[in-house]
């Protein structure tokens, strides 16, 4: 049993038990009232596990998927590779059928098959080998890619800066310091003094249970209010700037985001508040031209009406709409900030030479090893 630490951001979000071959996680749905720490073999459970939001955010999606692609992998029991491959991607098939508008869920799955196919001449044991180090290595990233995006993030605002947040892109939605948070905490870790409203984000509400929750453990400054609150606390001349996270940003820069983001960068723009999209470039998908061509998620009508309620809160068999996210227009965002810098409008440019800055870095990674 996982021993009780003094905070939540002290458990892993996402993380291999190298011991028992499982995927540990925090199970994010019991949050904030009790840490229940899942521990994962079966296919169909780290499956669930995502589709349920125990594990949840992009990049912590992203990397539950390749240490549980890299699980399935070691029991595929044959020495002939095309057997081998083709119980692979039936694997990778399957998990990345769990939710469909986080591009981390493909881009890590895809990531780890590149891996088995470059090592195709290698025995099954040393494909597996690699697919291990590869999971371990996608898991290790994100914390330099979520602080990396924390440093440009701060650059964008001042010591004493009133930011609000919608959904949560924290540390419970990767594997360290978040990527809306970053800012919040590498920040504080200077003393700056950041006031933050944290939009509760119905119908999940990740906001009030996950980024408050989070937030209010590490000591810092943060204020729930209801998504219907934040264009008046902007009014209000509270909020200096918005950094939120992101599950898909297209070529063009249009952002789908949780539910709700759209209209905070509606309303930002009225207030004439920057409104900054937090992007690991993991999550940046060039092959998606815009916002049209996002695939969004449609969840259960339970969520909207039953959830948090003693009894439903609309009459029973009334229609329900329930889009887990939305698109935010590329023209309503301040800057996408990534860990290779900030890209500005006009984004179709802007984020090709990020791509470029990450080849070209790289690169030059691969002379020095
Ligand atoms: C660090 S990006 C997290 C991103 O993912 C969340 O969605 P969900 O809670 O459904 O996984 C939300 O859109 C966050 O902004």
């Amino acid at each position: 049993m996982e021993e009780k630490k003094k905070s939540i951001l002290d458990y892993d979000t996402v993380a291999l038990d190298e011991e028992n071959h499982a995927l540990v996680i925090i199970d994010q749905t019991q949050l904030p009232y009790q840490t229940e720490i899942l521990s994962l073999t079966k296919q169909e459970d780290i499956w669930n596990a995502i589709y349920l939001l125990q594990v949840r955010g992009a990049p912590a999606i992203g990397v539950a998927a390749a240490i549980g692609i890299y699980l399935s992998a070691r029991e595929i029991k044959t020495a002939d590779f095309t057997d081998f491959y083709q119980e692979f991607q039936k694997a990778k098939d399957y998990l990345d059928s769990a939710r469909p508008t986080a591009v981390n869920l493909s881009w890590a799955l895809n990531r780890m098959e590149e891996v088995v196919l470059k090592n195709k001449e290698k025995t099954i044991p040393e494909i597996v080998e690699r697919l291990h180090q590869e999971a371990v290595e996608i898991r290790e990233e994100d914390i330099w890619v979520c602080k990396t995006i924390g440093e440009y993030g701060l650059t964008l605002v001042n010591p004493g800066d009133g930011l609000l947040t919608h959904c949560n892109a924290g540390q419970l939605a990767t594997v360290k310091y978040g990527t809306a948070t970053a800012p919040m905490y590498l920040g504080q870790e200077k003393g700056y003094h950041f006031r933050i409203f944290s939009d509760e984000t119905r119908p999940l509400l990740q906001g009030a249970r996950l980024t408050s929750f989070e937030l209010k453990e590490s000591g810092l400054d943060v204020t729930v209010i209801c998504d219907n609150m934040s264009a008046s606390v902007m009014r209000k001349g509270w909020v200096n700037a918005v950094f939120v996270g992101c599950d898909r940003v297209a070529a063009n820069g249009d952002t789908a985001n949780k539910i709700g983001t759209s209209m905070v960068a509606l309303a930002a723009k009225r207030y004439g508040i920057p409104m900054y999209i937090c992007a690991p470039t993991s999550t940046i998908d060039l092959s998606t031209i815009s916002g049209e061509d996002i695939h969004i998620e449609e969840r259960p009508a339970e969520e909207v009406v039953e959830m948090w309620y003693e009894k439903p809160m609309a009459p029973d068999g009334v229609k329900v709409f329930n889009p887990a996210f939305d698109v935010t227009d590329h023209d309503l965002i301040a800057g996408i900030v990534t860990e290779y810098g900030i890209a500005r409008a006009p984004y179709t440019e802007s984020l090709k030479e990020i791509f470029k800055k990450k080849e070209e870095a790289l690169k030059a990674e691969e002379k020095d090893t």
